[in-house]
């Protein structure tokens, strides 16, 4: 849990502050109404992850409390009565993060975006590219202040090779003129493999060249700024990119993933045939199980539909641990998919001890009793598609013959 310091006067914004903390489940509001119960508070050596300090205390009238604060290297969010540019600049230039006036409950929703922006950027990993150091130490400064985690290159072949090396950093920052390969070709190398929604490329350049930003988007760039750029500028951009990538990336979960299993879905399976295929080498293929539960009607008919829902989750949840290493699917209805690259012997041995789980387990809290039966398709095919099907048919003939059983061949 991330604790947040909260120094305010103000008995109301406290209550606001600390209901809106709350209602995150990553955040816990540590409070204190004034300098000294913040001064006893920090002395107690807490790990916070930020503050939200009021500049004008009863007891620390002149932003004593911002100093405190930025005294204990916690990162510092202000809040004001009254906006005034001089003092905004001033303490931006102090190093606090921002200054946000209390104007409204919207003011409030901002300081919490912020903060929680803070906690996944501690998780988040960038990689500056700058053949300049003082530029290159400018920019990691900048977000160090925001708790990302930083890699450093100094040109774009340094680049691609900590990008191969660590495949989870989600932003590039990059200069254009650099030795070795310039941030130009560094995007068009990168794009070759990586979508915009998946690393996003900032562009930077000292140039006042209008081609080279739109050079630089044409060719996959997220985003481009100019330098000099001014902190609060070059912020705003990093924080909307990674906001944009969330959001698609939610988008794209929630269009993958089945609403009442939590497991993929079919979508998401036809779209992956081609990646999966590309796994199929000689010393791994692909083998295709189709799994569906025996006489599923009759639970919806005797025990209702949402006794039906709760065993369908429950045995998806069983699927997934189960077969942990392979991919689990909801095909549709009661029927599921599991495409596994594992050893076929070794596969094949799960697949028989999945159907022997499923017996002897209780389902749902009328602890029902089922089976399942279950087709297998495990020759070598050009498409998904054929794989699925074979394994359909057999499915349907260990239904035909008795149900409970496993089929993984046509004779
Ligand atoms: N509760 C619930 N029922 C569903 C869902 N999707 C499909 N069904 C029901 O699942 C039932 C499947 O019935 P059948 O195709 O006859 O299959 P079965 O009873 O398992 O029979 P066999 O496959 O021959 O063993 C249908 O009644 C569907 O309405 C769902 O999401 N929730």
């Amino acid at each position: 849990m991330n604790k947040v310091l909260v120094v305010e006067d103000s008995l109301t914004v406290r209550k606001i502050l600390s209901k809106l903390l709350e209602d995150n489940p990553y955040l816990t509001p540590i409070l204190c109404k004034d300098f000294a119960e913040a001064t006893q508070e920090l002395k107690k050596g807490h790990d916070f992850l930020a503050a939200i300090v009021d500049l004008n205390l009863p007891d620390a009238p002149n932003g004593e409390s911002v100093d405190l604060s930025l005294s204990y290297s916690i990162p510092t969010l202000v809040l004001t009565g009254n906006f005034d540019e001089f003092t905004r600049a001033q303490l931006l230039d102090l190093g606090v993060l921002d200054y946000i006036t209390k104007e409204s409950r919207y003011s409030y929703n901002q300081v919490i975006k912020l903060i929680d922006r803070l906690r996944k950027n501690l998780t988040t990993k960038v990689l500056v590219v700058e053949d300049s150091v003082t530029s290159r130490n400018y920019i990691c400064s900048l977000l160090k202040k925001f708790q990302f985690q930083i890699y450093e290159a100094s040109d774009g072949l340094e680049a691609l090779n900590l990008l191969a090396e660590h495949q989870d950093i989600r932003m590039v920052i990059s200069d254009h003129r650099m030795p070795n390969m310039d941030g130009y070709e560094l995007i068009k190398a990168i794009r070759h493999e990586r979508r915009m929604q998946d690393l996003i490329f900032i562009g930077l350049s000292g140039t006042n060249d209008g081609v080279l930003s739109s050079k630089f988007i044409k060719s996959g760039a997220n985003d481009f700024l100019s330098k000099p750029f001014y902190h609060e500028e070059f912020f705003c951009r990093v924080m909307q990119n990674l906001e944009a990538q969330e959001m698609i990336q939610t988008i794209r979960q929630s269009a993958n993933i089945d609403p009442l299993t939590q497991v993929y879905n079919r979508r998401y399976l036809i779209e992956q045939g081609e990646e999966i295929l590309a796994e199929d080498t000689s010393t791994s293929a692909v083998t295709v199980c189709m799994i569906d539960i025996d006489n599923f009607k009759s639970v919806n008919d005797n025990q209702g539909h949402k006794a039906g829902d709760m065993l369908l989750q429950e045995f998806a949840t069983l699927l997934k641990e189960h077969f942990s290493e392979d991919l689990v699917v909801r095909y549709g209805g009661e029927e599921f998919t599991v495409i596994s690259t594992r050893a076929l012997k070794e596969h094949l041995g799960n697949v028989s001890q999945f159907i022997n789980l499923v017996r002897s387990s209780r389902f749902t809290q009328h602890e029902l009793n089922i089976t399942c039966s279950i087709g297998i398709c495990a020759e070598k095919h050009t498409d998904l598609e054929t794989q699925i099907d074979i394994a359909d048919k057999r499915l349907y003939q260990a239904k035909r013959t008795g149900k409970d059983r496993i089929i993984a061949s046509d004779s």
